[in-house]
């Protein structure tokens, strides 16, 4: 097992000579210049990351990592804390809005029990690597210590290093958790240093009543705790989830593998600013697939300086918007691979 700072050591930046080389080649395919926007910027950032010019098109895997929160019992969602499990086992029948999706982009979904507040017995194709059944209510003490939440970084680098062997060359972040939008807007304020009240949302769909009780908790939380927005790995263990852990060091795992990560929304995104601040390096093998309707995405979005590719009013988490994005980055590698070139088609080029 490779420990933390191997893996953080590991990620390097890549090299944006091939950012050119790629764009020289999009060029001289059968289009106007540019016309085919960001999906030709998708298709030079994939060359960038993976180092080829002519890539084959990528194998992909949501990587959906399910836990629960102790702060759901302050009654900021507005689903019981049950659903986290029950939706487990639709993952696992292959009955969620992710695994459509994820058919729909010639995805694998790999569900990962991180910190289900539950014992599952019989669930095959389930990954079994929780760390603790659920984070403590951190309105009262520390969600998890710092050795959980490193541990829970590790499960997912190690999940990341997993799939790249076994021939996965695209990953997409997913989560399950009833309660993950309090941390991830816990998180969000922290690390963007933003009011708790702008960067707080209404998940899964709470009350003006409810969102101003989970503003509070979020605001007292972080008075009692004051966690280290230096120190990311001491604001996830006492504000962040067991989900949001795993997911940062899925990035951290692809990135140091070199594959493209593609980012879910609200909660992705919470994850992302973690791994990016421990290793800023990562930021650039995000990409960043929609933007959630979740108040406070758009501002870390703006920190982490990503621009999505889709804005189509969701809000459901557990990979949806990422497998939407794992399609357009293949369509993008397709294009780049696929499509005649002006001399290969006898097209005539510009005249200036
Ligand atoms: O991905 C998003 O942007 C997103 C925005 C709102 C809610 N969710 C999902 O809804 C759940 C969290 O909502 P809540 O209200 O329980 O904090 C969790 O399972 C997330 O996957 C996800
Ligand atoms: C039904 C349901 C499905 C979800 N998927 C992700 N978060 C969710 C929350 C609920 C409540």
């Amino acid at each position: 097992m490779i420990s933390l700072s191997e893996t953080l050591a590991r990620i390097h930046s890549p090299d944006r000579g091939l950012l050119t080389r790629a764009q020289e080649r999009l060029d001289r395919l059968t289009k106007p210049q540019g016309s085919l926007g960001r999906l030709e910027e998708l298709a030079a950032q994939y060359s960038m990351i993976t180092g080829e010019l002519k890539p084959a098109a990528p194998r992909g895997a949501v990587f959906t990592f399910a836990a629960d929160h102790g702060v759901a019992m302050e009654g900021v969602s507005a689903y019981p804390r049950e659903v986290t499990r029950q939706m487990v086992l639709n993952f696992l029948r292959g009955g969620a809005g992710v695994n459509v999706l994820a058919r729909h982009a010639g995805a694998e979904v790999r569900v990962v029990d991180i910190g289900v507040a539950y014992d599952f017995e019989v669930a095959p194709g389930l990954i079994h690597k929780k760390i603790m059944p659920g984070t403590n209510n951190f309105l009262l003490g520390p969600a998890m210590s710092r050795e959980q939440a490193e541990r829970a970084v590790l499960v997912g680098a190690e999940l990341a290093t997993e799939a790249v062997e076994g021939g996965i060359g695209l990953i997409g972040t997913g989560d399950m958790g009833i309660g993950n939008t309090t941390a991830s807007s816990a998180i969000t304020a922290v690390m963007t240093g933003r009011p708790v009240a702008d960067v707080t949302g209404r998940g899964t769909g709470i009350d003006e009543a409810a969102h101003a009780r989970k503003v509070a908790v979020i605001e007292q939380a972080l008075a009692r705790h004051r966690p280290n927005r230096m120190d990311a790995m001491d604001v996830l263990s006492k504000v962040g989830g067991l989900e949001i852990a795993g997911l940062a060091g899925l990035m951290l795992g692809a990135a140091a593998a070199r594959v493209p990560v593609v980012l879910d929304g609200f909660i992705a995104g919470a994850a992302a600013l973690i791994a990016v601040a421990l290793q800023p390096r990562c930021r650039e093998y995000l990409i960043a697939s929609h933007r959630s309707v979740e108040r406070g995405h758009q501002a870390l979005l703006d920190h982490l300086h990503l621009t999505p590719l889709l804005d189509l009013d969701l809000r459901l988490g557990e990979g949806t918007g990422a497998c939407l994005g794992m399609s357009l980055v293949v369509a993008a590698v397709k294009i780049m691979t696929e499509m005649a070139t002006f001399g290969e088609a006898g097209v005539s080029e510009r005249d200036m």
